[in-house]
Protein backbone atom coordinates (compact mmCIF):
# COMPACT_ATOMS: atom_id res chain seq x y z
CA UNK A 1 0.00 0.00 0.00
CA UNK A 2 1.49 3.31 -0.82
CA UNK A 3 0.11 6.77 -0.02
CA UNK A 4 -0.42 9.22 -2.70
CA UNK A 5 -1.13 12.96 -2.03
CA UNK A 6 -3.01 13.94 -5.04
CA UNK A 7 -1.99 17.45 -5.43
CA UNK A 8 -0.16 19.83 -6.70
CA UNK A 9 -0.24 22.35 -3.62
CA UNK A 10 2.58 22.87 -1.48
CA UNK A 11 0.46 23.70 1.30
CA UNK A 12 -1.19 20.69 1.38
CA UNK A 13 2.40 18.69 1.02
CA UNK A 14 3.17 20.61 4.43
CA UNK A 15 0.20 20.46 6.28
CA UNK A 16 0.41 16.32 5.58
CA UNK A 17 4.23 16.55 7.18
CA UNK A 18 2.48 18.63 10.01
CA UNK A 19 1.32 14.88 11.02
CA UNK A 20 4.26 13.68 10.52
CA UNK A 21 3.20 12.06 7.14
CA UNK A 22 5.40 11.89 3.73
CA UNK A 23 3.18 10.97 1.02
CA UNK A 24 5.41 7.14 -0.94
CA UNK A 25 4.19 9.73 -4.37
CA UNK A 26 3.04 13.03 -5.38
CA UNK A 27 0.78 12.97 -8.64
CA UNK A 28 -1.01 16.23 -9.67
CA UNK A 29 -4.76 15.81 -10.65
CA UNK A 30 -5.34 16.94 -13.98
CA UNK A 31 -9.41 18.14 -14.19
CA UNK A 32 -11.51 20.17 -15.63
CA UNK A 33 -12.39 22.89 -12.77
CA UNK A 34 -15.14 24.77 -13.85
CA UNK A 35 -18.29 25.06 -11.65
CA UNK A 36 -21.21 23.83 -14.00
CA UNK A 37 -24.11 26.49 -14.51
CA UNK A 38 -26.03 26.80 -11.58
CA UNK A 39 -23.61 24.92 -9.42
CA UNK A 40 -23.59 25.70 -5.85
CA UNK A 41 -20.45 26.33 -3.79
CA UNK A 42 -20.30 23.22 -1.52
CA UNK A 43 -21.78 20.77 -3.90
CA UNK A 44 -18.80 22.06 -6.38
CA UNK A 45 -16.23 21.32 -4.28
CA UNK A 46 -17.24 18.21 -2.86
CA UNK A 47 -17.78 17.15 -6.70
CA UNK A 48 -13.82 18.70 -7.71
CA UNK A 49 -12.06 16.79 -4.77
CA UNK A 50 -13.59 13.06 -5.82
CA UNK A 51 -12.96 14.07 -9.65
CA UNK A 52 -9.58 14.16 -8.65
CA UNK A 53 -9.12 11.38 -6.39
CA UNK A 54 -10.24 9.92 -9.24
CA UNK A 55 -8.23 11.29 -11.84
CA UNK A 56 -5.14 9.69 -9.80
CA UNK A 57 -3.66 6.95 -11.19
CA UNK A 58 -3.25 4.46 -7.90
CA UNK A 59 -3.14 0.47 -7.90
CA UNK A 60 -5.67 -1.46 -6.23
CA UNK A 61 -4.17 -0.99 -2.98
CA UNK A 62 -2.99 2.51 -2.42
CA UNK A 63 -4.56 5.18 -1.02
CA UNK A 64 -5.38 8.63 -2.83
CA UNK A 65 -5.97 11.92 -0.66
CA UNK A 66 -7.23 14.54 -2.45
CA UNK A 67 -8.53 17.75 -1.16
CA UNK A 68 -10.44 21.12 -3.02
CA UNK A 69 -10.81 24.57 -1.37
CA UNK A 70 -13.14 26.86 -2.49
CA UNK A 71 -14.45 30.27 -1.32
CA UNK A 72 -17.81 31.24 -1.03
CA UNK A 73 -19.28 34.20 -1.21
CA UNK A 74 -23.30 33.96 -0.71
CA UNK A 75 -23.90 30.95 -3.49
CA UNK A 76 -20.94 32.41 -5.59
CA UNK A 77 -18.08 30.53 -6.18
CA UNK A 78 -14.26 32.53 -5.96
CA UNK A 79 -11.68 29.98 -7.69
CA UNK A 80 -8.21 31.07 -8.14
CA UNK A 81 -8.28 34.79 -9.83
CA UNK A 82 -6.98 34.30 -13.24
CA UNK A 83 -4.96 37.99 -12.96
CA UNK A 84 -4.30 40.76 -10.77
CA UNK A 85 -7.59 42.25 -12.22
CA UNK A 86 -9.83 39.19 -10.83
CA UNK A 87 -7.96 38.48 -7.88
CA UNK A 88 -8.78 42.72 -7.08
CA UNK A 89 -12.30 42.21 -7.92
CA UNK A 90 -12.68 39.19 -5.33
CA UNK A 91 -11.02 41.31 -2.27
CA UNK A 92 -12.90 44.16 -2.92
CA UNK A 93 -15.75 41.65 -3.31
CA UNK A 94 -14.83 39.77 -0.11
CA UNK A 95 -13.82 42.71 2.31
CA UNK A 96 -16.03 43.78 4.84
CA UNK A 97 -18.12 40.83 5.06
CA UNK A 98 -18.26 37.47 6.01
CA UNK A 99 -17.50 34.68 3.47
CA UNK A 100 -17.62 30.82 3.86
CA UNK A 101 -14.11 28.75 2.46
CA UNK A 102 -15.34 25.27 2.11
CA UNK A 103 -12.48 22.20 1.57
CA UNK A 104 -13.37 19.13 0.45
CA UNK A 105 -11.13 16.11 1.13
CA UNK A 106 -11.25 13.29 -1.06
CA UNK A 107 -9.96 9.71 -0.18
CA UNK A 108 -9.68 6.47 -2.63
CA UNK A 109 -8.86 2.98 -2.22
CA UNK A 110 -9.39 1.68 -5.17
CA UNK A 111 -13.10 1.63 -5.83
CA UNK A 112 -13.88 2.82 -2.75
CA UNK A 113 -14.16 6.80 -1.97
CA UNK A 114 -14.43 8.54 1.38
CA UNK A 115 -15.32 12.17 1.35
CA UNK A 116 -16.09 14.23 3.62
CA UNK A 117 -16.37 18.62 3.47
CA UNK A 118 -14.96 20.72 5.91
CA UNK A 119 -16.80 24.83 6.23
CA UNK A 120 -15.66 27.99 7.99
CA UNK A 121 -16.87 31.01 8.28
CA UNK A 122 -14.18 33.58 7.58
CA UNK A 123 -15.09 37.73 7.80
CA UNK A 124 -12.76 39.93 6.04
CA UNK A 125 -12.35 43.92 6.80
CA UNK A 126 -12.85 46.39 3.96
CA UNK A 127 -9.40 46.97 2.33
CA UNK A 128 -8.38 50.41 1.83
CA UNK A 129 -6.27 51.37 -1.69
CA UNK A 130 -2.86 50.96 0.14
CA UNK A 131 -4.05 47.48 1.46
CA UNK A 132 -5.40 46.39 -1.68
CA UNK A 133 -2.10 47.34 -3.89
CA UNK A 134 -0.18 46.15 -1.55
CA UNK A 135 -1.58 42.64 -1.30
CA UNK A 136 -1.84 42.31 -5.32
CA UNK A 137 2.44 43.31 -5.71
CA UNK A 138 2.73 40.86 -2.88
CA UNK A 139 1.32 37.90 -5.61
CA UNK A 140 0.76 36.10 -2.81
CA UNK A 141 -3.33 35.84 -4.70
CA UNK A 142 -1.49 33.50 -7.04
CA UNK A 143 -3.31 30.18 -7.08
CA UNK A 144 -5.44 30.89 -3.46
CA UNK A 145 -9.14 30.54 -3.85
CA UNK A 146 -10.83 34.04 -3.51
CA UNK A 147 -7.53 35.35 -4.41
CA UNK A 148 -6.06 35.75 -0.36
CA UNK A 149 -3.95 32.99 1.74
CA UNK A 150 -5.04 33.56 5.48
CA UNK A 151 -1.33 31.62 6.22
CA UNK A 152 0.39 35.08 4.81
CA UNK A 153 -0.09 38.74 4.29
CA UNK A 154 -4.06 38.50 3.78
CA UNK A 155 -3.71 37.56 7.88
CA UNK A 156 -3.72 41.07 8.40
CA UNK A 157 -6.79 41.11 6.54
CA UNK A 158 -9.29 38.82 8.96
CA UNK A 159 -10.15 39.52 12.09
CA UNK A 160 -12.02 36.73 12.91
CA UNK A 161 -12.70 33.27 11.55
CA UNK A 162 -14.82 30.10 12.86
CA UNK A 163 -14.19 26.42 11.67
CA UNK A 164 -11.03 25.10 10.77
CA UNK A 165 -7.77 27.12 10.13
CA UNK A 166 -5.99 24.02 8.40
CA UNK A 167 -8.85 23.47 6.41
CA UNK A 168 -8.93 27.17 4.90
CA UNK A 169 -5.03 26.90 4.10
CA UNK A 170 -6.27 23.48 2.19
CA UNK A 171 -6.32 20.09 4.41
CA UNK A 172 -8.30 20.08 7.29
CA UNK A 173 -6.02 18.06 9.39
CA UNK A 174 -8.31 16.56 11.74
CA UNK A 175 -10.81 15.49 8.98
CA UNK A 176 -7.87 14.26 7.11
CA UNK A 177 -6.37 12.27 9.77
CA UNK A 178 -9.89 10.12 10.49
CA UNK A 179 -10.30 10.02 6.64
CA UNK A 180 -7.00 8.23 6.26
CA UNK A 181 -7.43 5.87 9.36
CA UNK A 182 -10.80 4.80 7.75
CA UNK A 183 -9.05 4.14 4.35
CA UNK A 184 -6.78 1.89 6.77
CA UNK A 185 -3.51 4.19 6.88
CA UNK A 186 -2.11 4.08 10.20
CA UNK A 187 -1.43 7.82 10.82
CA UNK A 188 0.32 7.59 14.10
CA UNK A 189 2.08 3.97 14.03
CA UNK A 190 3.89 3.85 10.60
CA UNK A 191 6.09 2.04 11.73
CA UNK A 192 4.97 -0.66 13.79
C1 LIG B 1 -8.60 30.62 1.18
C2 LIG B 1 -7.21 30.06 1.07
C3 LIG B 1 -6.86 29.20 0.04
N1 LIG B 1 -5.58 28.70 -0.06
C4 LIG B 1 -5.20 27.80 -1.16
C5 LIG B 1 -5.32 26.32 -0.82
C6 LIG B 1 -5.34 25.68 -2.19
O1 LIG B 1 -4.00 25.31 -2.56
C7 LIG B 1 -5.85 26.78 -3.11
C8 LIG B 1 -7.16 26.42 -3.75
O2 LIG B 1 -6.93 25.66 -4.89
P1 LIG B 1 -7.30 24.13 -5.05
O3 LIG B 1 -7.92 23.95 -6.40
O4 LIG B 1 -8.07 23.63 -3.87
O5 LIG B 1 -5.89 23.39 -5.02
P2 LIG B 1 -4.60 23.63 -5.88
O6 LIG B 1 -4.95 23.99 -7.29
O7 LIG B 1 -3.69 24.60 -5.15
O8 LIG B 1 -3.89 22.20 -5.83
P3 LIG B 1 -4.46 20.76 -6.28
O9 LIG B 1 -5.75 20.92 -7.04
O10 LIG B 1 -3.36 20.16 -7.13
O11 LIG B 1 -4.64 20.00 -4.99
O12 LIG B 1 -6.00 27.95 -2.31
C9 LIG B 1 -4.62 29.04 0.89
O13 LIG B 1 -3.47 28.58 0.80
N2 LIG B 1 -4.97 29.88 1.92
C10 LIG B 1 -6.21 30.41 2.06
O14 LIG B 1 -6.45 31.18 3.03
Amino acid sequence: MRLILGSASPRRKELLAQLGITPDAILSPDIDEDPRKGELPRPYCVRIAAEKAAAVPAGPDDIVLCADTTVALGRRILGKPADAGQAAQFLLALGGRRHQVITALAVRRGERLWAREVVSDVKMKRLSDVELNAYLASNEWQGKAGGYAIQGLAGAFIPWMSGSFTGIVGLPLAETAALLATAGYNVYRRDA
